[in-house]
């Protein structure tokens, strides 16, 4: 509700009040049609036509104005929810956080568009059934409350059905969605790695995972579809079988003469367009309730978090006091005990797997130790804001150049300009400017570039602590030590983790250890 505009939402309402006049209108202009049949009121014909015309142009008018201001509410609600679903999954990301690129990509592409066609849009289908019926049961008491109450007494029994296949409905749309999540995932990984299921000619090993992945999907659509329809098909049955009772009892009226034959047309038709309007109300909540899961997803994604945010402050001092973690019952790390002062230069040697990138996640507090303390400043690393990676796999964005260091934050050209220059990136400004796109993954560079760009983007936003996690694996000697030249003297402190790092390198750290076996041991 927090994403809905009042003054939108208000126009829908006015917007159903008027539509809801239609139904009345309907039923009247019936009831007229006996009154001049029966009456032979030749006079009131060509009146009467100009008036029902011109009453159904103004309703087409209004219907199709009512599609405009209900596509103008979802934008409103959809702009809104989606950019704070964004926020949150942005602020809440951790590097453990599990399968977070598929499963959210494909929450913002099906899910959302679940949500938009059976809640949102059918939110508004809600208020127009239900406003149309009260404005119709007003029309309907003034001609009979007796007659019209007995049709509504037996519209209660469908009533009961959607509470009936609520659970159903939610359980077989989750089934769905989790099985649309496992299969988002696995369609990126594939056209990710297209070019190298072509190479192999393996196409066909590959349909044979995405083939039963598809099918999964399918199938749960198509169950959760039954569902909806099978609990529809039950409401409209009892309907049917309800309506005939009242009908019966109508007809009665009108023979002992207790009912005109035209009062019995206004409130015969009126109370159908009430059934029908029930009816459409069960369907409704049929359809709304194949998004429980997501709403209640939606509604945990958006849960304020409790952490405070952190805070810039200069960097001094990291210390690692008797530090140990596990995955599961394997000991990735025991006993680590390391000090780090302001402007140090520190290099971690360790085999492959020896859990050097872990380290790196605990020093930033990403994971929390089993036992120990991590902390900078002699405060919890979660208070401290000053730290940035160059990683092994680029983290660039398609956008130019600017927008890859400034995040899109607010930084002046000058700065921008002199963080590049810094970061050793001066001949590429020079030659294609700070709009340079730099295409997927950062294709238009070379690797060494992309390198530079992750260390502009620290030097810009003033980070004193940075780390490198494996950061010139990739490149080739000449680049690599280039690239650690300019990384260790900006006077920053510097973590680098890695397993083979050029000896002409060396030198320029103020300290050496290896990781091995869990442990930490300084070299020099
Ligand atoms: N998310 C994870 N879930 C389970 N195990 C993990 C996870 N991440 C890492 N590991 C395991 O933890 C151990 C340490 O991994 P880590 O990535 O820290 O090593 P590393 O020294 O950085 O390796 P590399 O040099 O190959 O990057 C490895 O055995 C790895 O398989």
């Amino acid at each position: 509700m927090r994403f809905v505009n009042k003054r939108l939402m208000g126009l829908a309402i006015l917007m159903a009040v008027l539509l809801g006049l239609e139904t009345p209108f309907n039923a009247a202009t019936y009831a007229f049609i006996f009154t001049i049949i029966g009456g032979k009121h030749l006079a009131w014909l060509v009146p009467f036509v100009v008036i029902v015309i011109s009453g159904y142009l103004i309703f087409t008018l209004l219907t199709y104005w009512n599609t405009r201001v209900v596509n103008r509410n979802v934008v409103a609600i959809n702009q809104h929810l989606k950019a704070a679903l964004l926020r949150s999954l942005l602020r809440e990301r951790t590097v453990d956080t599990k399968d977070f690129v598929a499963t959210n990509l494909s929450f913002f592409m099906n899910d959302l568009k679940l949500l938009e066609d059976n809640y949102i849009r059918q939110l508004f289908t809600l208020i127009s059934l239900a406003v149309a019926s009260v404005v119709t049961l007003v029309y309907s008491l003034k001609n009979n409350v007796v007659l019209t109450l007995v049709f509504l007494a037996f519209m209660v029994i469908p009533a009961a059905v959607p509470g009936r296949f609520g659970k159903q409905i939610g359980a077989k749309t989750g089934i769905w969605s989790t099985r649309n999540n496992h299969w988002s995932g696995m369609l990126k990984d594939v056209l990710t790695g297209a070019l190298s299921i072509r190479q192999y000619r393996a196409i066909r090993g590959v349909e044979e995972k995405t083939n039963p992945a598809i099918q999964g999907v399918e199938q749960a659509n198509a169950a959760a579809k039954n569902t909806i329809a099978l609990s529809n098909g039950v409401a409209e049955g009892l309907f049917y079988l309800c309506t005939y009772i009242p009908i019966g009892i109508g007809i009665y009226a009108a023979v002992i003469g207790r009912i005109s034959l035209a009062q019995f047309v206004a409130i015969q038709y009126s109370s159908n367009m009430i059934i029908n309007s029930a009816r459409g109300v069960i369907s409704s909540f049929n359809t709304l309730n194949s998004t429980t899961k997501i709403r209640d997803h939606i509604r945990q994604t958006l849960q304020p978090t409790t952490a405070p945010e952190a805070t810039m402050m200069a960097f001094n001092t990291l210390t690692l006091d008797r530090v140990a973690f596990n995955r599961d019952s394997t000991s990735i790390l025991k006993d680590v005990t390391l000090k780090v002062n302001r402007g140090e230069n520190i290099l971690i040697q360790g085999e492959s797997g020896s859990g050097k990138t872990t380290l790196l996640r605990l020093i930033d507090g990403a994971l929390q130790p089993a036992s120990g303390q991590v902390s900078i400043n002699n405060q919890a690393v979660t208070d401290y804001a000053g730290m940035s990676t160059v990683n092994q796999t680029p983290i660039v964005f398609n956008d130019s150049l600017r927008f890859n260091v400034t995040l899109g934050m607010a930084f002046t050209d000058e700065a921008v300009l002199q963080a590049c220059q810094r970061a050793g990136l001066a001949e590429l400004i020079e030659k294609d400017g700070m709009d340079y796109q730099i295409g997927e993954g950062g294709q238009n560079l070379s690797g060494g570039q992309i390198k530079r760009l992750e260390i502009a983007r620290a030097i810009l936003f003033d980070r004193d602590l940075i780390f490198i996690d494996e950061g010139t694996a990739s490149l080739d000697e000449k680049t690599s030590i280039a690239i650690h030249q300019t990384i260790l003297r900006l006077n920053k402190t510097v973590i680098e983790v890695d397993h083979h790092i050029p000896a002409s390198v060396l030198p320029l750290f103020d300290h050496v250890y290896t990781l091995a076996a869990g442990e930490l041991t300084a070299v020099r």
